[in-house]
């Protein structure tokens, strides 16, 4: 399924994102292949979402580029959704009430041609457009098992359907790249091992992922390739088999310094500082 050949449909390069003093992302390099399932992963701050905001146009990364299908993404969100990007948030983000069906309705916005004067006169090409956007969204819900759900307010909905619900709507912009920001967080194992088909079956449709996750065994179960941050750089990056042995990442997880880590010069500057202080208190004894 996975072509790592040719070229990539996301590339990001040198991408570096300063907030004020603070470099959140340090020239980040990430690519997606079509049929691939990639993880990013790295503890809590590690820059993960910073780098999907930077991929996704919701922020301009102050340095870097990020290309989709060999072409730079304007850093505008509906601009790189409009490409063929679609994401999900770390928040739930949906129309808490307006129904099911209308919120994966309002994901296909960017895919209908129809343009304002259309909408206002709606006219048959409106109506047309509008029944074929009402069967696609009728279609998704079925793929996500939210078939049953679609009158439901989504504020109704459970945890973990709400969640499927937000997969549905990104989906609906027909996207070839899906970016997920911690799909998991709040489920319990069924609803994760559900989600882990789902993600599956996304891929088996044509649409690659990108998922941002904590839950270990979710990403090593589901992922061709895996990205670690660690304090905003790039620590390993590779297949599930080798980011899983590689001693760095255990020791960034498990909090083990080791050789060269990134952050460990501050840490060495802190603790030479403390030394020396206590060292001071000493001699004043
Ligand atoms: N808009 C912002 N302004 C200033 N600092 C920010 C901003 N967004 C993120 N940061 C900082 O950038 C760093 C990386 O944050 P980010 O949310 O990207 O990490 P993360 O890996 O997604 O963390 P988590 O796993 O906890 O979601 C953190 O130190 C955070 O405080």
């Amino acid at each position: 399924m996975t072509t790592m050949t040719g070229t990539p449909l996301l590339a990001a390069t040198g991408v570096t994102m300063r907030f004020g003093g603070l470099t959140a992302v340090r020239s980040v390099g990430l690519t997606v292949h079509p049929g691939q399932i990639v993880g990013l992963i790295g503890p809590n701050g590690a820059g993960k979402t910073t780098l999907f905001n930077c991929l996704t146009g919701l922020y301009t990364p102050t340095e870097g580029t990020v290309t989709y299908r060999g072409r730079t993404l304007p850093a505008k969100p509906h601009l790189v959704t409009r490409a063929g990007i679609a994401r999900t948030f770390q928040n739930i983000r949906l129309f808490a009430n307006m129904t099911v069906l209308e919120n994966v309705l309002v994901g296909r916005h960017t895919r209908t041609r129809e343009g304002l004067l259309s909408a206002l006169v709606r006219g048959p090409a409106f109506h047309r457009a509008e029944a074929a956007s009402a069967q696609r969204a009728t279609e998704l819900l079925a793929f996500t098992g939210l078939a049953a759900k679609s009158g439901h307010l989504a504020r109704n909905l459970p945890y973990g359907e709400q969640r499927r619900l937000e997969i549905a709507r990104a989906l609906a912009s027909e996207p070839g790249l899906l970016l997920l920001d911690e799909p998991t967080a709040g489920m319990n194992p069924q609803e994760t091992r559900a989600t882990e088909e789902l993600v599956f079956a996304i891929r088996d449709r044509g649409t690659a992922v990108l998922v941002i996750e904590h839950d270990m065994r979710f990403i090593f179960n589901l992922c061709d390739r895996v990205t670690v941050l660690v304090q905003g750089e790039k620590l390993v990056e590779g297949t599930t088999e080798a980011v899983q042995r590689d001693e760095r990442v255990v020791a960034a997880y498990l909090g083990t310094p080791f050789e060269g880590a990134p952050g460990q010069e501050e840490v060495a500057e802190v603790e030479a500082a403390e030394e020396a202080a206590a060292e001071s208190e000493g001699q004043g004894r």
